[in-house]
């Protein structure tokens, strides 16, 4: 890691660019577990509620359900939104990345080039984040002898099982949701990043590691909690038509949840995806800025 003061550029030979990636995705997996069962289940009484059930009936490996694959996507679908986003503010502001730093893009085109990697990363995400939501739900304790086998043997199964049951179609449930989710959110997300970094570096100089750091933490809390309801929305379209009933549409799924439980149901999971935010979107932003200097 590079000292406070000193630019990610200096030390570009110690990128570690996957390693930090996917370590805040193994560190912030039990927090997203949670957040999924908060949105989906309606058992618990709370995140504490939530934690001590997981680990009494599912010992610590409840809060790993699901991660593998979420692990081998992170960097297809990282590069997918970064690449995107890197390359589309080239062809908006005809300037590559080292001339940025002496004439920075202007935010409309930050935006804009972060809801293009939003939307185009969204349905690579999809069959993925589907998996990884069915399987964090499944809150059977881990296969005993004489216990009923979960619904899905691991996540190899859960896409077999879906292709079998849905087709091919099967595996984009909740896709429309996850791309309303993102396209905005992610604009947002790099929008944050670019003015926090602007805001603590002097210009035509590259952000310090601190910087990077605290601005992509705060990047990724803001766009999560902008996308926290459309994020519960995403959510149940992926659970529904299993236990609960399959709803008619997005529209559909979004007035039962309020005619249900109230408006407080957008906001579930806020919390605990705040949490999550800072560090993984911290180390990621991190790798990201090693990579594009490196590479530069
Ligand atoms: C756009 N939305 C807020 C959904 C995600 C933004 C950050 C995504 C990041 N890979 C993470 O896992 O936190």
């Amino acid at each position: 890691m590079t000292g406070a003061g000193e630019s990610v550029i200096n030390n570009p030979g110690r990128r570690r660019a996957s390693g930090p990636g996917a370590l805040g995705l193994v560190l912030g997996h039990p927090f997203d577990t949670v957040k999924v069962r908060l949105q989906t289940q309606t058992t618990y009484q709370g995140i504490i509620d939530c934690m001590v059930k997981t680990y009494r009936h599912e010992s610590l490996l409840g809060f790993f359900k699901g991660m593998s694959f979420p692990i081998v996507s992170i960097a297809v679908v990282n590069s997918i939104l970064f690449g995107v986003y890197s390359n589309a503010l080239l062809v908006l502001t005809a300037t590559s990345h080292q001339e940025r730093r002496a004439q920075p893009p202007s935010y409309t085109h930050v935006f804009i080039a972060g809801c293009t990697g939003g939307f185009l990363q969204a349905y690579c995400l999809a069959p993925f984040d589907l998996i990884k939501v069915r399987l964090q739900n499944q809150t059977e304790p881990r296969a005993q002898p004489g216990s009923p086998p979960p619904r899905y043997q691991g996540p190899v199964h859960c896409a077999a099982s879906i292709f079998q049951a849905e087709g091919p179609r099967g595996l984009f449930r909740g896709a429309w949701a996850l791309t309303l989710r993102d396209t905005p959110t992610l604009g947002i997300y790099f929008v944050t990043y670019e003015w926090l970094c602007r805001q603590s570096t002097p210009d035509g100089q590259n952000p310090s590691s601190a910087t990077v750091l605290v601005a992509g933490g705060f990047a990724g809390i803001t766009s999560w909690v902008t996308a926290t309801p459309l994020d519960v929305i995403k959510s149940r379209m992926q659970m529904a038509g299993l236990e609960q009933r399959a709803y008619r549409g997005l529209l559909d799924c979004v007035v039962s949840s309020v005619r249900q439980e109230g408006l407080g149901v957008f906001f579930r999971g806020l919390t605990i995806n705040s949490a999550r935010a800072f560090p993984v979107n911290a180390v990621t932003f991190l790798s990201y800025e090693y990579l594009l200097h490196s590479w530069g």
